[in-house]
């Protein structure tokens, strides 16, 4: 974080009675705030249609940050005197008004000079709306700078998508837009550049030449909970794919930025998505691979499966889990699979990423006939952060043998650090008006494009959905989408 800045502004937030602002943005803007890395001269305005006081909201915001922070909490109560509630419903025209009074005067009262970031922690339906009586009503109307911040998902395909862009663009510039995916806040995805472009080790090797394959894998515990309303719309595909794990596949396969700006980074990522293989319908099932939890047993518990869960239909047919096999049509990349992989109620909670290098031409040991193993980089993205380089040195008391060495870095155990969450970073980036790690609409459009042919062909598919055992790593159809390139899934969950 830039730590000399101390940006100053109100901060709107749509959707202050729900979960994302209670388990992530209360507690992020707090730790801001506590780390000095705010000005002490900021005010929340919280929003939603319940009829909450001041008072209220305060106390929601208190017990929110002492259920999700552990440890001191100083400076909590002149943190929440700072936060304003106004319930009103955002279809209401008229109440934009009362808004924009309440906004000027706290504006006056902290000496904010004028800016504002709204922040629409609200199903997307409304972001079209805001966005316009936010002009219309002249709340951007200010001596200082304003940012809307719209939480994903950002459209529901490509054509929602550009609906929903040409609405907030008729009130707001490119610029002035900041598409959350809360991924690009982690500190590791943000470390993917870094080890990259930072260490001559790598960057040589980083191709097709070297590279057998990349695996990327975001495995969750957790089944759709009481999110069944919102996600037998989306899925796996639409609620990850589109967004992290494809931002992840464009930060591993960009070419080096020219320098690091916000411009130059964004422009190298485009690229990437321009040159992903379009998938042609027909072909679909032989790069993706789609599946629904059932039952299962975890830690010696039997839990449900997917269609027995809250607001889910019962013949449901939304994919719980997605694997597929990405191909960049470029120089660099020609002939390397990217594979994919995400779903819900998984064996671990994990996000790492393998790069696979390829074997040497020619086998000096002789390992009772076997090669040595493949060399491999892991990042580890969470729950544990940092990275390990799998070579091979002698196996001890042997002349001819190999094993297998880890070199790992974690980065809790060496530095004990606790890194900021990405809410946190985010926030502060966007106060701050750096825009790097938001997605540009290019970015959004184009990873709407790849997807639409994928969700299509599976809307007309009227075979049976896979299905896979509760607290396991999926099907076998994922198994066998490796399997077929002569690969298998590196055993994440054990590293
Ligand atoms: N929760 C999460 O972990 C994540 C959420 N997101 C995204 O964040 C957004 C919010 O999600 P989440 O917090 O879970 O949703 P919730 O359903 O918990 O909250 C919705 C909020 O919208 C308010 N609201 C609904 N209709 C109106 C209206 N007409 N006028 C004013 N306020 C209204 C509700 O307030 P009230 O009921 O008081 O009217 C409530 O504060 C969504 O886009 C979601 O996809 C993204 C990533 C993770
Ligand atoms: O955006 C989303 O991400 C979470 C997973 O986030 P993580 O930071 O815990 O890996 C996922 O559970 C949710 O369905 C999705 O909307």
């Amino acid at each position: 974080m830039h730590k000399n800045e101390q940006p100053k502004s109100i901060i709107v937030i749509f959707g202050a009675t729900g979960d994302l602002a209670k388990r992530k943005l209360y507690p992020s803007l707090f730790h801001l705030f506590q780390k000095g890395h705010i000005s002490e001269q900021f005010a929340v305005v919280g929003i939603g249609r319940r009829e909450w006081s001041d008072e209220t909201l305060r106390t929601q915001v208190r017990d929110s940050i002492k259920n999700e922070i552990e440890g001191e909490h100083t400076k909590l109560e002149e943190f929440c005197n700072q936060f304003y509630y106004k319930a009103l419903n955002v279809t209401s025209k008229q109440s934009y008004t009362e808004l924009k009074t309440l906004l000027d005067q706290l504006d006056s009262r902290y000496h904010i000079g004028g800016n504002r970031v709204f922040y629409m922690a609200m199903a997307p339906e409304f972001f079209g709306t805001i966005a316009s009586y936010l002009k219309s009503e002249q709340l951007t109307d200010t001596e200082g700078w304003t940012r809307l911040v719209i939480e994903k998902p950002f459209g529901h395909d490509l054509e929602s998508a550009e609906t929903l862009n040409t609405e907030i663009r008729e009130a707001f510039r490119e610029d002035e837009i900041y598409r959350i995916d809360h991924y690009l806040g982690k500190e590791m995805v943000q470390n993917i550049q870094v080890i990259r472009f930072a260490n001559a080790v790598f960057e040589p090797l980083w191709n097709n030449q070297h590279i057998a394959n990349v695996q990327i894998t975001s495995s969750e515990r957790l089944g759709v909970e009481d999110r069944g309303g919102y996600y037998e719309n989306s899925g796996a595909l639409r609620d990850m794919v589109q967004n992290h794990l494809l931002q992840m596949v464009t930060l591993l396969a960009m070419d080096p930025p020219l320098r690091l700006t916000t411009e130059e980074i964004r422009s190298e990522k485009i690229k990437v998505l321009r040159a992903l293989r379009p998938i042609v319908e027909q072909k679909v099932k032989d790069s993706f691979v789609r599946a629904q939890y059932g039952q299962g047993v975890y830690d010696g518990e039997k839990v449900q499966g997917y269609l027995k869960e809250k607001n889910v239909a019962p013949d449901s047919k939304t994919e719980t889990f997605v694997a597929g096999k990405l191909l960049i049509d470029n120089y660099r990349w020609a002939g390397v699979p990217f594979y994919i992989r995400t779903g819900k109620r998984m064996a671990a909670k994990s996000t790492k990423i393998v790069i696979e290098f390829k074997p040497q031409p020619h086998n000096l040991y002789l390992n009772n006939g076997d090669d040595p193993g493949a060399n491999l980089l892991v990042i580890h993205i969470q729950p544990d952060e940092g990275m390990s380089l799998m070579l091979n040195g002698k196996k001890i008391g042997t002349t001819g043998d190999t094993s297998s060495v880890n070199l790992h870095y974690s980065q809790h155990g060496i530095d004990g650090i606790n890194t900021p969450e990405a809410y946190e970073r985010l926030l502060f980036d966007c106060m701050i008006g750096d825009a790097t790690n938001f997605a540009h609409w290019d970015e959004v459009n184009l990873s709407w494009t790849y997807i639409d042919a994928i969700s299509e062909a599976w809307e007309g598919d009227k075979d049976s959905l896979p299905s896979y055992s509760s607290g396991s790593m999926g099907p076998k159809e994922a198994e066998d989408l490796l399997l077929k390139d002569g690969f298998h899934w590196w055993p994440i969950e054990k590293m």
